[in-house]
């Protein structure tokens, strides 16, 4: 008998009702902090999520920190897959950013971490600066911005890891100082210094899908969005992808919950009495995905319509912006007066 032919979904609902929102008060402080310190700066690595080129630019860091010399890295390049449309993926998105440079790594290749080296001493013998360069890495929560500073400090200087990292997002809270990646030359010029910043999320997300994306690239906590939305949305990619990435639990579906139940039964992720534990097979699910053992592919389209629909709808956001500011005041004033009163507001 012919097995039906499995369908995936080609729309995935929206989520009205999910958080859109996750601007916390160290991103604020944080960035407040970047702002004060930009006129010590000679270079910004402005880091981005590979997975999501488009959903992980944060407006906020071009708006706050103009006005100084920027190259865009791209991160957990590793976790995006390969295949033949990779070449013409990297011109699309060399070509949005134009004249600004943009580099993919991955923080484990050597040949990566190289090219970024290679980017920033040339921009610092160009600048010819005596007192030696000094870099900030910025970016959203989690993309991976202390581990591509230990990483070139590991390839620059030869030295250990010296920024804490970790799954979760909000690791790096505070601006360190300078970590040097660079060794001065013998006339005691050229070192290259580079700071550690704290993640920071955009004030508004422009849509609930947006938000699914950030949530599943880990840059926000995980109790922020529902792990079931999380697992479905990953499972909606995955069928676009290959359905046969999780054939080792069930066959093609487009049911989050009959692939939850069975991974949990095949993992043991049982409660007494044989009943699957469906949260925590979801959390586990998202975290293979995010571990690269559940298919690498991105979930933003790039292509040049894609990022003339997304340039387009910029000013929409930035309209969101300044009320999702005005909403974040008002929330604060609102935890002031609960605070004076004795009461909270959370
Ligand atoms: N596969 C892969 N994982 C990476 C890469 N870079 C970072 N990671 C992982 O991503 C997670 C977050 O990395 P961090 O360096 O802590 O991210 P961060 O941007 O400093 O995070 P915040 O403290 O929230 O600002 C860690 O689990 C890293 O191991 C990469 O290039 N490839």
């Amino acid at each position: 008998m012919k097995l039906p032919t499995f369908l995936p979904r080609t729309i995935f609902p929206t989520l009205e009702s999910l958080p859109r929102s996750y601007y916390l008060g160290h991103h604020a402080a944080g960035l407040s902090k970047m702002r004060t310190m930009l006129s010590q700066i000679d270079l910004i690595i402005e880091c981005r999520d590979y997975r999501i080129p488009l959903t992980s630019r944060n407006p906020l860091f071009e708006e706050s920190l103009a006005g100084r010399e920027r190259v865009v890295v791209y991160t957990k390049r590793d976790l995006g897959g390969g295949g033949e449309d990779v070449s013409k993926r990297h011109a699309t998105i060399r070509a949005w950013h134009h004249p600004t440079p943009t580099i993919f790594s991955s923080h484990r290749s050597q040949k990566d971490i190289r090219q970024i080296l290679s980017h920033i001493k040339d921009a610092s013998t160009a600048r010819n600066a005596l007192t030696g360069s000094h870099l900030m890495v910025v970016g959203m929560p989690n993309v991976g911005k202390s581990s591509l500073l230990n990483a070139l400090r590991r390839e620059g200087v030869n030295k250990g890891k010296v920024a804490h990292t970790g799954a979760q997002p909000g690791i790096t809270r505070k601006i360190g100082t300078g970590v040097k990646i660079v060794e001065a030359d013998e006339t005691g010029s050229g070192g290259v210094y580079l700071l550690d910043t704290p993640g920071v999320f955009m004030p508004y997300v422009p849509d609930a899908e947006a938000m699914l994306k950030l949530a599943l690239c880990g840059s926000v906590k995980d109790t922020v969005v529902p792990p079931f939305n999380l697992a479905d949305y990953l499972l909606f990619h995955v069928n676009l992808h290959d359905p046969s990435l999780y054939g080792e639990y069930c066959p093609p579906t487009n049911d989050a919950m009959e692939l939850l139940e069975a991974m949990a039964r095949k993992t043991g992720r049982l409660q007494r009495g044989g009943t699957p534990v469906l949260e925590a097979t979801a959390l586990w699910m998202i975290q293979r995905w995010r571990n690269g053992h559940l298919g690498t592919f991105l979930l933003d389209d790039v292509s040049e319509e894609a990022i003339e629909r997304y340039t387009s709808g910029k000013n929409s956001q930035n309209s969101s912006l300044s009320q999702a500011r005005k909403a974040g005041k008002e929330a604060a004033r609102i935890r002031q007066r609960a605070r004076r009163s004795g009461t909270t507001a959370e």
